[in-house]
Order: C-alpha cells, then structure tokens, then sequence
C-alpha cells in the first residue's frame, strides 16, 4: 500500500509540543508522510511564557497551499488559522484538492492563555469550514462558541451544541471534554448525525498536557487516511492522546508537552465506548 500524504494547515508552536510539530510528529508515529502549509509563528517569552502570534503573509500561504495540493494530499487537516483570510484560504485548499478527508481543529485559544485569537474566526469558521469538515473537534470552549450556546457544563450541553454543530454542516463531530469537563474520567462526545457516543479513559494528569487537541485531531486525520470509519478514527485518536498525555513531561516551570510516541512505544490506553 503506497503511503498516504497528510497535509496540516498550521502554525508553527516553537515549543514544539503542539501545532504543526505535534502534527508532524503523530502522522510520523501512524507512519504517514506529513506536509505542512505554515500559517502563522508562535514564540514564548522565556520570563513569562506568554504567546507571540505572528500570524504569515497570505501570499506566502498561498504559496505552500500550491506546493502540498500538487503533491496530492489524501487528508488535510486544519489547526491555528489566526485570521478570517487563512480561514478562508484553508476552506479553498481543501475544495481545490483531491482530499477525501477534512479535520477541523478549530483553535481558538491556546492552554494556559485565555485571550481568544481573534472573536471575528468563529463567524468565519462556521461559514466556510464547518460545510466542508468531515470531522471537527472542538474542546468545550469552542464547542460552546461553533453553537452559539456558550458555556458548556454537562453532557447534555454538550449533545446540544453537538447537534448545532451538525446541523451547521460537519459531518462528524466531536466534543472534547476532557480538561475542561468536571468530572473524575476524561470524556469526549461523538456524534454522527444520528448516534451520540460517549467516548471515556481514566483522567490522568493535566499539568503536562500541552499539545493535547492538536495531537487527538491530528491522530484522528491519520487514521482517516489509513481506512478507518470516522467513528473508529476518533475512538483510535482518543487512545493514542489520552497515552501521550499520561506520559506527558514537564518541559520547565510554565509548561509541560504530551509526549507524542508514547502509544507506540510506551504504553497503550484503551477507550470504553457507551451510547448516551
Ligand atoms: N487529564 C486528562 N487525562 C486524559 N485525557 C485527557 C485529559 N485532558 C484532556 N484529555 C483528552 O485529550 C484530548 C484533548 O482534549 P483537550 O485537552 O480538552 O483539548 P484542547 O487541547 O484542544 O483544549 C481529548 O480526547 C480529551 O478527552
Ligand atoms: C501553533 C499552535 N497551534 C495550536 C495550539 C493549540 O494547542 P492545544 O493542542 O494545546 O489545544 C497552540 C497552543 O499553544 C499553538 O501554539
Ligand atoms: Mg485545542
């Protein structure tokens, strides 16, 4: 079987735990040739740890989008946008492509920030993303914004926004719960338009979890690529981020990376699924 190609619209998080290299590095772990069309720099300042987002010249991302769709990406999957223009461009590069897959990652913040990107995305990434989105994975805080629902505190707030969500166009849609979720398991909502699932592992630390979304979104594009339903890819991606969190290591006194190999190479999490 030739390899498949996944390409990641993304920014660059120079700590590496998220972003495109935490995309990179799980594509490379399902042993998927990854490509990136870089978007925008994300730096850190070492005193503080705070976030400087600068987001690329469109032209340059027009660029790479040229670039990867002429080497024939089989999945794209979506990650820090920054501006209603990139949002817009990356809803085009999947349209001009032959992709059969399309992740939405819709970042909105990132951990440990709480100054929300641009409030101006959300309107743009229910326009022209959701339509396309074969799957799309917000965590509770951006599910609450792609539903117009606002704070999400339940499992039945979270149907309700799951089914919004759909209803605004992704086909499959998951919820992560996981940090944000009171509750003593880890648990993310799937719903497929017809069938809520509640997707559960244990909860393990949360200090060292960097990386988190955009290592589940990315191992659910993967598993895309390689065959499996939706359903199964989702279920798949939760195991493969909910290990890489359990061996999540902390990187200095503000931040600590999942690590993104450890299903492979140090232990494997199994998911319980049950209909909600
Ligand atoms: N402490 C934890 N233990 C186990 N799984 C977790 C934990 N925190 C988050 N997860 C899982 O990691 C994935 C990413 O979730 P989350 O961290 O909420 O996303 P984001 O990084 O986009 O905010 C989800 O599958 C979620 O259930
Ligand atoms: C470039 C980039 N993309 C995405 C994210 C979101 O990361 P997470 O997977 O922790 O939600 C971050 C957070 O720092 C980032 O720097
Ligand atoms: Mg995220």
């Amino acid at each position: 079987m030739s390899l498949k190609k996944i390409l990641t619209i993304a920014g660059s998080d120079t700590s590496a735990g998220a972003g495109m290299q935490a995309d990179l590095k799980t594509f490379q772990e399902y042993n998927t040739y990854g490509m990136v069309a870089l978007t925008a720099v994300v730096a850190m300042d070492p005193e503080t740890w705070s976030h400087d987002v600068t987001p690329l010249p469109i032209e340059l991302l027009d660029k790479q989008i040229k670039t990867a769709l002429s080497i024939g990406p089989d999945a794209i999957k979506t990650g820090m946008l920054g501006t209603e223009e990139i949002i817009e461009r990356a809803a085009k590069a999947f349209q001009d492509s032959n992709a059969q897959y399309f992740v939405v990652d819709p970042v909105m913040v990132c951990k440990g920030e709480d100054e929300v990107l641009n409030p101006g995305n959300t309107d743009a990434m229910i326009k022209h993303l959701l339509p396309l989105a074969t799957v799309v994975t917000p965590n509770l805080f951006e599910a609450g914004q792609l539903s117009g629902l606002g704070r999400l505190t339940s499992i039945e707030d979270m149907k309700r926004a799951a089914e919004t969500i759909h209803n605004r166009g992704a086909k499959h849609v998951v919820i992560k719960g996981g940090k944000a979720l009171e509750s003593d398991k880890a648990l993310d909502l799937y719903y497929d338009g017809k069938t809520f699932t509640l997707l559960t592992t244990d909860k393990f630390q949360s200090s060292y979890n960097h990386g988190a979304g955009c290592t589940f979104a990315a191992a659910t594009t993967a598993n895309l690529a390689l065959g499996k339903s939706p359903r199964e890819a989702v279920i798949a991606a939760k195991g493969f981020v909910a290990s890489a969190i359990k061996h999540g290591w902390k990187m200095n006194d503000f931040v600590g990376p999942v690590q993104h190999g450890a299903y492979n190479h140090v232990e494997k999490i199994d998911v319980a699924t049950e209909e909600v």
